[in-house]
């Protein structure tokens, strides 16, 4: 996952945003300020969060009500067609888990930075705490600090990037992550199920799944309106699971139908299926007053897997839109580029 031996950089120096809220500035720092058209009010939203798909998974999982299982797998095919992204409700994670994870990942961007910095994302690597995707001295700066860690499998972890403050760090992220691991294995179970194909033709064409968090704290910003949380991109796993805090009432916005449509929840984004299930473009937006923390997990093929259209999905009226592509060099691509939109499946598009 590391890219800092394969590309010398020169990122600059970059702030730590908590550091620099602390000092109240009363202007931003132009590293943070967007030029006029990449700033949160262009395309400004007027759908709402109610109409944002939710999936009920015990009506997938359960199995007793055949009726409500097919109209649950119809949802899912229209949430995955025209969103790239829904809400689980009833997702079997048990809340306590959610709040502890929470609990955790907060209290350490809480710690002071001497202590966070023994963890640091050096440039072009996305692993520990710091700021991913710098890759040069001009690039615009997010309003937010990450800290980022491999989970599976181990042999992309890097343990001296897991915190021994606070004490329960690891053991919450280990549980947490086994949790949202067989979420993930299960809404990609029931995804090829509503494309038609068998349950598990994911799991068998990822290999060993590669799972990663990252941890992202949004400090309040005095100019919400210049700078951006996050970069507007879509990711580069096959599902992604969010989970964010009650911090902010804004954040998370999905790009649909031309605007940036807000959202509160726990998500995915995917790909695969030739273009007919998309992976939704979101980026986040930063408050005034309130801070907002997520906690994401990304869960990808193995590196190793060479990825191409699902073949059932393909015919002559559906021409393969993507080649057949090694999804380690997929990641590297990812990984070495800038947050930019829907830019990096141009590595294998047709
Ligand atoms: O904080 C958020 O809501 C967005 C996070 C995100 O998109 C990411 O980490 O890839
Ligand atoms: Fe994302």
């Amino acid at each position: 996952m590391d890219t800092a031996n394969v590309i010398p950089i020169n990122v600059g120096h970059i702030q730590d945003v908590q550091e620099l809220n602390k000092t109240k500035p009363t202007t931003i720092p132009e590293r943070f300020v967007r030029d006029v058209t990449e700033r949160p009010s262009t395309l400004d939203t007027t759908t709402t969060t109610d109409d944002i798909p939710i999936i009920d998974l015990s009506k997938l999982m359960n199995g007793n009500d055949p009726d409500d299982f097919h109209t649950e797998i119809l949802n899912l095919t229209t949430a995955c067609q025209e969103w790239g992204f829904f809400q689980v409700v009833n997702h079997g994670i048990d809340l306590s888990l959610l709040k502890s994870i929470e609990k955790v990942v907060k209290d350490f961007f809480m710690l002071p930075i001497e202590e966070k910095q023994k963890y640091p994302m050096k440039p072009g690597v996305v692993q520990g705490y710091g700021q991913a995707f710098v890759f040069s001295e001009d690039q615009k700066l997010d309003w937010c600090n990450m800290f980022a860690l491999g989970v599976e499998p181990h042999f992309i972890r890097n343990p001296k990037l897991w915190p021994s403050k606070p004490a329960d760090f690891n053991e919450t992220l280990e549980s947490y992550s086994r949790e949202v691991r067989k979420l993930c294995q299960n809404l990609l179970k029931y995804i090829a199920v509503s494309v038609g194909l068998k349950g598990d033709v994911f799991e068998e064409m990822f290999g060993v799944a590669v799972q990663a968090v990252r941890m992202n704290y949004y400090p309040p910003c005095s100019r919400p309106d210049l700078v951006m949380g996050l970069s507007p991109h879509s990711d580069g796993s096959a599902i992604t699971v969010l989970q964010q805090d009650k911090g902010s009432p804004v954040g998370l916005q999905i790009f649909k139908d031309n605007t940036w449509v807000p959202v509160q929840p726990i998500t995915n984004a995917l790909v695969l299926t030739n273009g007919r299930y998309r992976s939704v473009e979101h980026r986040a937006v930063v408050h005034r007053e309130s801070d907002r923390l997520s906690i994401v997990t990304f869960y990808a093929p193995s590196y190793d897997i060479e990825l191409e259209p699902i073949h059932d999905l393909v015919d002559e009226n559906n021409p393969p839109k993507f080649r057949k592509y090694n999804n380690g060099e997929y990641s590297i691509n990812y990984l070495s580029n800038k947050l930019q939109g829907k830019k990096n499946l141009d590595f294998a598009r047709i």
